[in-house]
């Protein structure tokens, strides 16, 4: 055997203490390019589902197959359904096979202790850390994951520091009582666990990042945050891959975003503060307000008369609005104007999270009203993207299709190349493609958007797109990437057929790219 064969390849990644964050990072171990994959696992640890997803989505391989808005789930299986396990009546199943498999995991050892607390509802992370300690208990975790596992932060003090430790004490009490593990594990030991799981869960999504509920992986969590990652987390049913955002060098630290790392500096850090115990300090993070995210479109001195009015009217009434660490700006008259009109338009945002989507739509249009009307907000500063995101949502929702295109094209050429520069950077893939979906569906109406757009072939170009893009994204194993190749090539065959010959289609193609641009004035902000 040659000497170069003997050499064991070098491993992809490894754990050591982390320069900038607290405890221990996850390092590169060889050179990648943007959109490789760093870690594939088959399933992390542990994973716990939302108690709302409990109804409709499989506890073993995660399918939901709740219906969901257009086309973001086309890579289920159609008649997809969940079946109760019949001791715990809590976990449902796709299949025999899921249902073994979970048992085999540990469920076995927990289904009939569940059985006595079917009628309650138990928070995600105490049903996790139960199946943890279970599963410990009956040896089915090995001692190397086991103490890997201890190896992260739990925040303990921290949790003191905010008053938040006796609510833990109290999960953790429940944990032991409905696991029966009290003579396995103290109740400290417990408590601990469970700090950990809240400090260290990374959220359990479908390839399309629907959010499902928590999972807890050693190696996983170890990763830390920046606001400017070069790493995120994409999912396929269980199975877990890491992939690079851009070119990382060997031993530079991987790091993924716990946020939205959109928002401007001081919503960053405050949400970074109190849920993570940190304080940001990453390359985003150390050019302070001197970033995109914090631009404003004129200056704050500039602000017109009727609005410094109103900002200071509201100042009167609640002087706290300007010194919440998350709208903060300076300590300014005019820094503390702004802050004001911020907070009010992330309290109208916050306001519209209902159920009923007409009133989402009435209170987003009103904060929307606000930041254009106000001259301050830039198209791409927050919260002025997450709105046109609930708008998109909530339009298709209340049937307003044509609402949800118009800023569908919007955020396509004004908003996604600024926030997500990388053509592959999977928020911009997967609302993609749910604008290439209700450009399919305009297209099946026949709902004339603007005279001379042929929608059926504006839905082709940006299918196209997405199909070129989730090969990066995803990876071309991913089951989105799969669903979106299949759905490509049924539409270049149809779109083929109605033009006659591919020289034919190629030119309506450019016709109707030229009229998505054209598209981009449907809304004026
Ligand atoms: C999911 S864990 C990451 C692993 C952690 N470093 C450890 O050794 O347990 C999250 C914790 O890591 C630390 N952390 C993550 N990102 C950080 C950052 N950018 N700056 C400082 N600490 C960070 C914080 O203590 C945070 O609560």
């Amino acid at each position: 055997m040659s000497q170069e064969a003997k050499q064991a390849k070098p491993s992809p990644y490894y754990l050591a203490r982390s320069k900038n964050c607290i405890g221990d990072g996850l390092f590169a171990g060889v050179n990648f390019k943007g959109g490789e994959t760093i870690i594939a696992l088959k399933r992390p640890l542990l994973a716990s589902l939302e108690s709302e997803r409990l109804k409709d989505t499989c506890a073993n391989c995660f399918v939901w197959t709740e219906e969901s808005s257009i086309g973001s789930r086309l890579y289920v299986k159609e008649g997809t359904t969940v079946q109760t396990c019949a001791g715990c009546k809590r976990f449902r199943y796709c299949s025999k096979a899921c249902q073994k498999a979970a048992w085999n995991r540990g469920h076995k050892h927990e289904c009939k202790n569940l059985r006595s607390v079917s009628d309650k509802e138990i928070p995600k992370a105490v049903l996790g850390c139960m199946e943890l300690l279970v599963r410990r208990k009956h040896k089915l975790i090995d001692d190397d994951t086991w103490v890997m596992l201890q190896a992260l932060e739990t925040h303990i003090d921290d949790f003191v520091q905010n008053g938040k430790y006796p609510g833990i004490e109290l999960m953790a009490m429940g944990t032991s009582q409905f696991s029966a593990t009290q003579n396995t594990f103290t109740k400290e030991f417990v408590a601990a666990m469970y700090a950990r799981i809240l400090s260290n869960a990374l959220t359990l999504i479908t390839p399309t990042f629907d959010p499902l509920g928590i999972m807890i992986d050693p190696l996983l969590c170890h990763m830390n945050h920046s606001c400017d990652p070069n790493a995120y987390v994409i999912m396929d049913g269980p199975q877990v891959q890491i992939r690079t955002l851009k070119d990382t060098k060997k031993d530079e630290e991987i790091y993924i975003s716990y946020i939205d790392p959109t928002n401007p500096f001081a919503r960053r850090q405050n949400e970074l503060r109190a849920r993570w115990f940190f304080a940001c300090k990453c390359s985003k993070c150390q050019n302070g307000t001197e970033t995109q995210e914090d631009e404003w479109a004129i200056a704050p001195k500039d602000l017109n008369a009727g609005f410094k009015k109103m900002a200071d009217m509201w100042l009167d009434a609640n002087p706290d609005l300007a010194s919440d660490p998350a709208n903060y700006v300076d300590d300014s008259t005019d820094g503390r104007r702004v802050a004001a009109l911020q907070g009010e338009v992330f309290k109208l945002h916050e306001d519209a999270q209902t159920a009923d989507p007409e009133e989402a739509i009435r209170h987003i249009e009103s904060a929307l009203d606000l930041c254009r009307q106000s001259g301050l907000w830039r198209i791409h500063r927050q919260p002025v993207p997450a709105l046109r995101d609930d708008l998109i949502v909530n339009a298709l929702a209340a049937g307003k299709y044509e609402l949800a295109w118009a800023h569908c094209v919007k955020r396509h050429q004004s908003v996604l190349p600024k926030l997500y520069p990388q053509p592959y950077h999977p928020v911009r893939v997967i609302q993609t493609w749910q604008m290439a979906m209700l450009a399919q569906y305009l297209a099946s109406t026949g709902i004339e958007v603007k005279p001379g757009v042929d929608m059926a072939v504006i839905a082709g170009v940006l299918i196209n797109m997405v199909n070129e893009a989730a090969k990066t994204s995803h990876g071309p194993e991913n089951a989105f990437s799969k669903s979106v190749q299949e759905k490509f090539k049924e539409v270049e065959t149809e779109i083929l057929g109605k033009f006659g010959s591919r020289d034919v289609m190629d030119n309506a193609v450019k016709m109707q790219e030229k009229k998505l641009i054209e598209m981009g004035d449907l809304v004026e902000f």
